[in-house]
């Protein structure tokens, strides 16, 4: 339903957004990853129409956003980091007014601003001020403002920041409800959100998207060794002669005993050769030769780990790219372009560069 084709945008002559490209499909809930300064929010305003990109073009279901005319602005809904809210209206007439900017009909506004209100459990509190709202109830009513029109793409950016524990979990759930009705893109910097709300992940850095794939995958297509964490009972010669030759990768030995000849407990990772499951193989090995195993598991990285892998090379105190003086911009500007692989080119995230845009999997392998 959304594409997102080569979209630059530069402020002054600093690039903050660069060649991102992507799509969406109808259904989707695709968490926006990346360090501060990344590009996150400036991406979402080019998606929503309220920044005009540089270069490149944005489609929502064949309108073009890059250009958006009232009826595609109309197919979002957009909660921005700060809720656009009226400190003096009441709850009710701050939505009869989003329900008249929106477009909802006359006839339809009653019914909406209840079944709103329903929804993001505002009951009660229709006549209460909104500077008197908590925080969590400015969000929910952020989010009834962007809901309010039955948009088909619900852009949230960080729509959980500055909220306590209690209402993180609340706003996450209705977050969850409405991902059933929406297609939705959200971006935060909570790593949790997006393992808990996102089927899919989308990571940023300086600019460029480093990272599109299934939250669920992102650690397989970047550690391509299987590795597990092994702890047995055994002298560690023992144990050392009868890994030898396996061509698995021993690290972080760790031995209860100084002396190679006693029977301890000896803790160890092992890596194979490649992303081959070695597991069984190890068990029967280490039962035969009577080692007993006190954990075998497999290890893989947290998305944690993922998300500094490929955001921590050498980004420089402003996220932005430098760009050439207006006379070299030009130049600049093609071979930006030709260093960026055309979508169809991506190929499997196996490495760490974050120069230059990857992708994980095709689109029939997303969750
Ligand atoms: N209106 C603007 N004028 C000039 N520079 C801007 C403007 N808006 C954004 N930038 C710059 O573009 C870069 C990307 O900013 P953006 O707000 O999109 O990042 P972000 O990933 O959303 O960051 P954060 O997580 O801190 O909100 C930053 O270097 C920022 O200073």
């Amino acid at each position: 339903m959304l594409q997102v084709q080569q979209v630059s945008k530069h402020f002054d002559r600093r690039r903050s957004v660069d060649g991102i490209d992507f799509e969406m499909e109808r259904g989707e809930i695709v968490g926006f990853l990346g360090p501060n300064g990344a590009g996150k929010t400036t991406t979402m305003r080019m998606i929503t129409g309220y920044l005009t990109p540089t270069s490149g073009q944005i489609w929502l279901d064949g309108l073009p956003m890059h250009e958006p005319s009232r009826k595609a602005r109309g197919k979002i809904g957009y909660l921005p980091e700060t809720p656009p809210l009226y400190p003096d209206m009441t709850v009710m007439s701050y939505l009869r007014f989003v329900a008249d900017l929106r477009d909802v009909p006359a006839r339809q506004q009653k019914l909406r601003i209840s079944e709103m209100i329903d929804r993001l459990g505002l009951e009660g509190r229709e006549r209460q001020v909104v500077r008197s709202l908590s925080k969590g109830y400015k969000q929910r009513l952020g989010l009834a403002q962007a809901i309010i029109h039955k948009p088909d793409l619900l852009v949230l950016d960080e729509p959980t920041s500055g909220l306590d524990p209690s209402q993180i979990v609340e706003i996450r759930q209705l977050i969850r409800e409405l991902g059933e009705q929406h297609t939705v893109l959200l971006s935060t910097h909570i790593l949790q959100e997006v393992s808990t709300l996102c089927s899919r992940v989308l990571i940023i850095n300086e600019g460029k998207l480093v990272a599109d794939g299934p939250s669920n995958q992102l650690d397989s297509s970047l550690n391509d060794k299987f590795q597990v964490a092994l702890e047995v009972k055994s002298r560690p010669a023992v144990l050392h002669t009868l890994l030898d030759g396996w061509g698995w990768s021993e690290t972080d030995y760790v031995l209860t005993d100084p002396d190679e000849q006693q029977e301890q407990l000896i803790r160890v990772r092992l890596q194979g050769e490649d992303g081959t499951d070695f597991r069984e193989r190890l068990s029967l090995a280490l039962g035969e030769a009577r080692i007993p195993i006190l954990e075998l598991r497999r290890e893989s990285m947290s998305l944690e780990d993922v998300f500094l892998k490929l955001t921590s090379e050498s980004a420089p105190e402003s996220a932005t790219v430098e760009l050439p003086s207006s006379s070299e911009s030009s130049a600049e500007e093609s071979s930006a372009t030709e260093a960026t692989p055309a979508k169809d080119e991506l190929t499997p995230l196996t490495k760490t560069s974050n120069k230059a845009s990857k992708k994980m999997n095709n689109k029939e392998d997303r969750a």
